[in-house]
């Protein structure tokens, strides 16, 4: 997949405070890449820059082939970003905002489909200092793709919204990227990230820490799995051990528990297999996105 997007050594202080340090990543074409990091950790800095809403003190920023700050008309065109709370007029209506803001773009969406699609189709004649947080958020992701963007910048894409309303909206990011948009997606949530994320920069004080699929972090993060099981007969600890893939063997009462890598849960079925040992009982705790995160970061999610 080609690049869309390529930042190269992106740096951005404002007085004193570095915020962005040193920053390069590279977005595919039709790939959701997520940016997960700590608070003030820059990513909002990072994707304002993308989209040519900061100027950034160093660095290369390519869009679409586009500089985001000289060919900012042909960038805003082409990449829809989510605003942040406030950027709207409070009496503005959420119909009145879908209209005025499709009327700014050659190929725009059919506003009318978006408002129903994020169920704002019920509040169309609600003024937008009215809305509920999470109505002003569903609003701000349907500004975000009234353009038909080719490329979708979402900061906080689900904050404020219920466990519910989180859902729909990733079946609607979903279908957004079905449809061939490549999307940059600013979160907190590892459950979001896991679930919607083909990669995740991981960024920590300005930096990439590392850029991966969400499987390739955890197996990065090298945390242990950890499996147990009753045998069905007796087994030797030291059988179990001798496996590479095991790195410790407990037992609880007549339940064995297996530490081992990203591997060990293959390596044990296939050992107790040959030995005609069944595993009853048995349980896999898979290490989460946020061990990764803690381990590869050293901080614990916000
Ligand atoms: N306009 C600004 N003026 C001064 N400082 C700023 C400005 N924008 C960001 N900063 C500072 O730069 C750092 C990075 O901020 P940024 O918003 O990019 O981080 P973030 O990772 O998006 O954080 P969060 O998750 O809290 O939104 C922070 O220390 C922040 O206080």
């Amino acid at each position: 997949m080609s690049p869309v997007i390529e930042v190269r050594n992106l740096h951005k202080r404002y007085g004193e405070n570095v915020a962005v340090d040193d920053v390069s990543l590279t977005v595919r074409e039709g790939e959701i890449l997520g940016i997960l990091g700590p608070n003030g950790a820059g990513k909002t800095t990072t994707v304002e820059s993308i989209a040519g809403l900061r100027s950034p003190d160093r660095g290369e920023i390519s869009v679409l082939g586009f500089d985001p700050l000289r060919d900012r008309q042909e960038v805003t065109r082409r990449v829809g970003i989510q605003l942040q709370d406030g950027q709207l007029p409070a009496r503005l209506e959420v119909a009145e905002a879908l209209r005025l803001y499709s009327a700014f773009y050659p190929h725009p969406a059919d506003w009318r489909g978006l408002m129903d699609s994020l169920g704002l189709t019920k509040k169309a004649k609600t003024k937008y200092g009215k809305l509920s947080g999470g109505q002003k958020q569903r609003l701000s992701i349907a500004l975000a793709l009234i353009g038909n963007p080719r490329i979708a910048i979402l900061d906080e894409l689900t904050t404020g919204l219920d466990p519910q309303a989180r859902r729909d909206t990733w079946a609607l990011i979903e279908g957004v990227r079905a449809r061939g948009v490549t999307i940059v997606l600013v979160t907190h949530f590892m459950e979001e990230a896991e679930r919607l994320c083909d990669r995740i920069a991981l960024i920590d004080s300005g930096r990439v820490v590392t850029v991966d699929t969400p499987a390739g972090l955890t197996e990065q993060a090298k945390i242990e799995q950890r499996i147990q099981f009753r045998p069905s007969r007796p087994i030797d600890d030291v059988v179990l051990t001798s496996l590479p893939e095991v790195s410790s063997v407990t037992r609880r009462g007549d339940l064995v528990i297996v530490n081992g890598d990203t591997n060990v849960l293959n390596a044990v079925t296939a050992l107790l297999a040959r030995n005609q040992i069944v595993a009853e009982r048995l349980r896999v705790e898979q290490a989460s996105l946020e061990d990764a995160y803690v381990q590869l970061t050293g901080n614990r999610p916000d």
